[in-house]
């Protein structure tokens, strides 16, 4: 029945049981009246643990308030949110920062860095804030992984912004969360600088079971994931699995709005003279 109405279910889908977060019939609504907008609508589905997921959607689809809900930044008007076992819906404020803190990790588009602090200490800061050591051994690896060794002693000013970002990176890849939410992290980097981030994000994923979120508008992007969902209108309409760009782009060609002509329903001016 969901099928015929072009939405998904989780269970049909396939999505293994073990999921690193899952959304339980969340819906969010912003503002009131005429201004009310539904940003989610009823969305239900799993995030696979040890994967790499991409969320796609047309420009104001929810990606971003999905992303948001999940990882306890912002709060749902209706349903559940768990992270791992623990439901975050119902959570004190107090609880929900300890679990953010320990078992979330952030990569947003804009890299965040903190500019007085070298690249090692923004890396290791969020658990120097936490009071917890930072495993060496894991350090080193994650250093490694995304090729830092000999920029670790520089401050933000003095990294490109691919090196900035993949500070960035090191430093939600360090405390080791259960997951890290990705909000267009290639946004405001050049291709090539894209790439690596993109390449890197995969490896941590394939190597050590690190589960990611990724938001994104490009189909590239999310050709490096391993699952897509698709949002469109606040509501879960997709999922491909082992997707390449070019079928995400295809796919993508049924949730864009149709272009002003064909939605105004007028025949084009002057066709067919
Ligand atoms: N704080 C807010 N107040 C009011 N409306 C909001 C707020 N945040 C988001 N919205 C609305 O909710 C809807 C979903 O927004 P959201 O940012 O999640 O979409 P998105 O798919 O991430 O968009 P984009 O790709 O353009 O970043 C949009 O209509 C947006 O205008």
């Amino acid at each position: 029945m969901s099928r015929a109405l072009g939405l998904v279910d989780d269970v049909e889908d396939g999505i293994p049981g073990d999921a690193a977060a899952r959304a339980e019939g969340v819906s969010k609504i912003y503002g009131t009246g005429g201004g009310m907008v539904k940003a989610l609508d009823n969305v239900t589905l799993s995030i696979p643990r040890g994967g790499f997921t991409g969320i796609m959607g047309p420009s104001g689809s929810g990606k971003s308030t999905l992303m948001h809900c999940l990882a306890g930044l912002d709060q749902v008007d209706q349903g559940k949110i768990y992270v791992g076992d623990v439901e975050l819906t119902g959570l004190r404020e107090k609880d929900l920062t300890r679990l953010r803190r320990d078992r979330i990790g952030f990569i947003f588009q804009s890299f965040n860095l903190i500019p007085t602090l070298t690249a090692l200490e923004n890396i290791t800061l969020p658990m120097d804030i936490a009071g917890r050591k930072p495993d060496k051994e894991w350090l080193d690896t994650v250093i490694d992984t995304v090729r830092l060794r000999d920029r670790l002693h520089h401050r933000p000013s003095e990294l490109s912004g691919g090196q900035q970002q993949r500070v960035a990176c090191a430093r939600a890849l360090a405390s080791r969360p259960d997951v890290i939410f990705a909000d267009e992290p290639t946004g405001n980097l050049d291709s090539s600088s894209g790439t690596e981030v993109l390449s890197f994000l995969k490896e941590s994923v394939r190597i050590t079971g690190q589960t990611i979120v990724m938001v994104t508008h490009d189909p590239t992007a999310a050709g490096y994931t391993d699952n897509v969902i698709f949002l469109t209108d606040g509501q879960l309409v997709d999922r491909m699995k082992d997707p390449t760009p070019a079928k995400v782009l295809e796919r993508m060609k049924n949730f864009e709005p149709p272009a002003p002509a064909a939605q105004a329903g007028t025949p084009q001016q002057g066709a067919g003279r």
